[in-house]
């Protein structure tokens, strides 16, 4: 637990280190620290706390423009909430396990279960049976011979081969664009489904694969919940927040306490000058905040959160010399808007109960030009009114990265006409709002092993600079928040390290 600590234990007391970023990578991270008796400071260069976490409270409505739900599949996420004492305040969506994909121009249910696969009209007769007889008739002798070919197999391709090609385009693209506004062509199966990739390597088929290992992980589990019966208690699935995911942000960021977070203060550049003797407060960074610059100095260590974007055009000086950062490749990422619309409940003829609907890149052809909808209020009541339907619609992503910029109003159109389509809401929302990421996601596309050894470079390179987000290891909040943890425990070991300076 992260507050398991006790005075005598605190490692970090007297040490300082600096949080480049308040997302809830950077914030858990400075949680995390703070916890060990470490001095943090967070710098954010917008003038909120959360990055992608980011909900807003109007007109009697609650929504997100970020992330809408997270899941605590890591035990970074469950200790967290624990030492939040966010329990409370969690939210689970009812009906969630319900959740559409589009096939001509309707919703039908994603089936969860193997009979129900056999009786959803979603896939072919043909497209059934071959996932039924996946185990033994996948296609090894169309595996990638090469090592490195497997290595950069696409997450379409790799389905293919397993399942064919339907599955790929009315059951991999709406997931993959449903959890990262990518496409399956452009994603890198190694990195996006790390997983399921380790599964093909280990027993070749993924369904016979999946049922083994999920056998072993049940024989696990239930050893676990014997020792823990809390944890075996909770409900699975995603869940939020009262007040939506920001909730989350604002807890860390009062646990933290406002005299350790400095927002609108953007890192500009960041030294580290060893002199030699002390292996300690070797880093400074000189932060731009009201149209003024200024230098914060003395940190021990430094965890970056930022976008490697930005990082790239950071200034970094070691001992003195430039260390230039033209080694961090161009990393792709996903435009998208986010669009809330509401209506009222007279006016949707075919609403629908649980968790939300996705459209495949095929059904672009039936006239449907978003990525997606949540059915936000219907998952959280007190989201809105009781007469009202809130949504929360995706437009852009790898499809249509385009459409993505569009204008208010073009993108009004198309949610409305999209919703007329899918659930019978007539005329006009009642209310519209619009945000627009010009850089939703990092993709975890064929480059992104050059992402990952950028940042081993610039960890390796240099002493007491380490790199947490969604950009390594996964872009979900329960990973960028188990990136930070881990962040803080790799500062924590750093510090208590004779030398303090990782071997350099
Ligand atoms: C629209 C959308 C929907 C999503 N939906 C979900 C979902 O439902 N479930 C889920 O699990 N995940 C979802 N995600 C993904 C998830 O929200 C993010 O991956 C995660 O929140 C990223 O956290 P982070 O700390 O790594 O980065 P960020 O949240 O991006 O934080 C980085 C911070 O660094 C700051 N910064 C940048 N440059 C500087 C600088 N030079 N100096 C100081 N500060 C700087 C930024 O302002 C930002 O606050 C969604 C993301 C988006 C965009
Ligand atoms: C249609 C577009 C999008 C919707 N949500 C997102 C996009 C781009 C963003 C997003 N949603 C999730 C994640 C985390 C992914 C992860 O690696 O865990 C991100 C980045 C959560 C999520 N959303 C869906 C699934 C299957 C998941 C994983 C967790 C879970 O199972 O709950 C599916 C989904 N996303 C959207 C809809 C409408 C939808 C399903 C009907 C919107």
């Amino acid at each position: 637990m992260v507050s398991a600590a006790s005075s005598e234990d605190k490692p970090g007391s007297g040490k300082r280190v600096a949080i480049v970023g308040s997302g809830v990578s950077g914030l858990a991270a400075a949680y995390k620290l703070k916890s060990h008796g470490v001095d943090v400071k967070v710098f954010e260069s917008e003038g909120r706390i959360g990055g992608r976490l980011r909900s807003i409270s109007r007109n009697d409505l609650i929504w997100d423009e970020g992330a809408n739900t997270m899941t605590e599949s890591e035990a970074d996420v469950q200790n967290l909430l624990d030492d939040l004492d966010l329990r409370e305040k969690q939210q689970y969506p009812l009906s969630q396990h319900k959740r559409y994909i589009v096939r001509n121009g309707m919703p039908v249910l994603i089936p969860t279960n193997p009979i129900g696969l056999i009786q959803s009209s979603i896939l072919s007769t043909q497209s059934k049976i071959r996932i039924i007889l996946e185990p033994f008739l996948w296609k090894k002798k169309n595996a990638p011979e090469r090592p490195e070919d497997c290595a950069h197999e696409s997450v379409g391709r790799f389905f293919e081969r397993h399942f064919g090609r339907e599955v790929v385009d009315y059951l991999i693209d709406p997931f993959v664009a449903g959890t990262s506004a990518a496409d399956p062509e452009s994603l890198s199966m190694q990195h996006y489904f790390p997983e399921l990739w380790n599964l093909e390597q280990r027993f070749g088929s993924i369904i016979a694969g999946g049922i083994q290992s999920q056998f072993s992980a049940r024989k696990e589990k239930r050893g676990d919940i014997r020792g823990s019966p809390e944890k075996g208690k909770r409900p699975l699935g995603s869940f939020s927040f009262e007040g939506g995911m920001q909730t989350l942000a604002n807890r860390l960021c009062e646990k933290l306490g406002k005299d350790n977070l400095k927002l609108q203060s953007k890192v500009l550049s960041l030294c580290y000058s060893h002199d030699g003797k002390t292996s300690s407060e070797n880093w400074s960074l000189v932060v731009a905040s009201d149209k003024r610059h200024s230098r914060e100095s003395s940190f021990d260590a430094v965890i970056m959160t930022a976008p490697l974007s930005n990082v790239k055009e950071m200034k970094i000086t070691r001992r003195g010399i430039p260390f230039p950062l033209n080694f961090i490749p161009e990393v792709i990422y996903m435009p998208l808007s986010v669009i809330i619309t509401t209506f009222k409940k007279e006016n949707v003829k075919r609403p629908l109960e649980g968790f939300g609907v996705l459209v495949p890149s095929k059904e672009q052809n039936s006239g449907l030009r978003t990525l997606g909808t949540l059915f936000s209020s219907v998952m959280f009541p007190d989201r809105a009114p009781r007469d009202i339907y809130l949504y929360t619609t995706f437009i852009g992503g790898s499809r249509n990265s385009e459409l993505a910029k569009a204008s208010m109003d073009e993108l009004k159109k198309i949610v409305t006409s999209d919703l007329n389509m899918l659930l019978g809401a007539e005329g006009e929302p009642t209310f519209v709002n619009h945000y627009y990421w010009s850089k939703g996601f990092p993709l975890y596309g064929q480059n992104y092993e050059s992402v990952l050894k950028a940042i081993k470079k610039m960890e390796e390179e240099l002493p007491g600079f380490f790199y947490a987000g969604n950009h390594k290891g996964g872009i979900s909040v329960g990973k960028a928040i188990s990136s930070g943890c881990q962040a803080a425990d790799l500062v924590i070991s750093y510090l208590n390290s004779a030398s303090g300076e990782k071997g350099h």
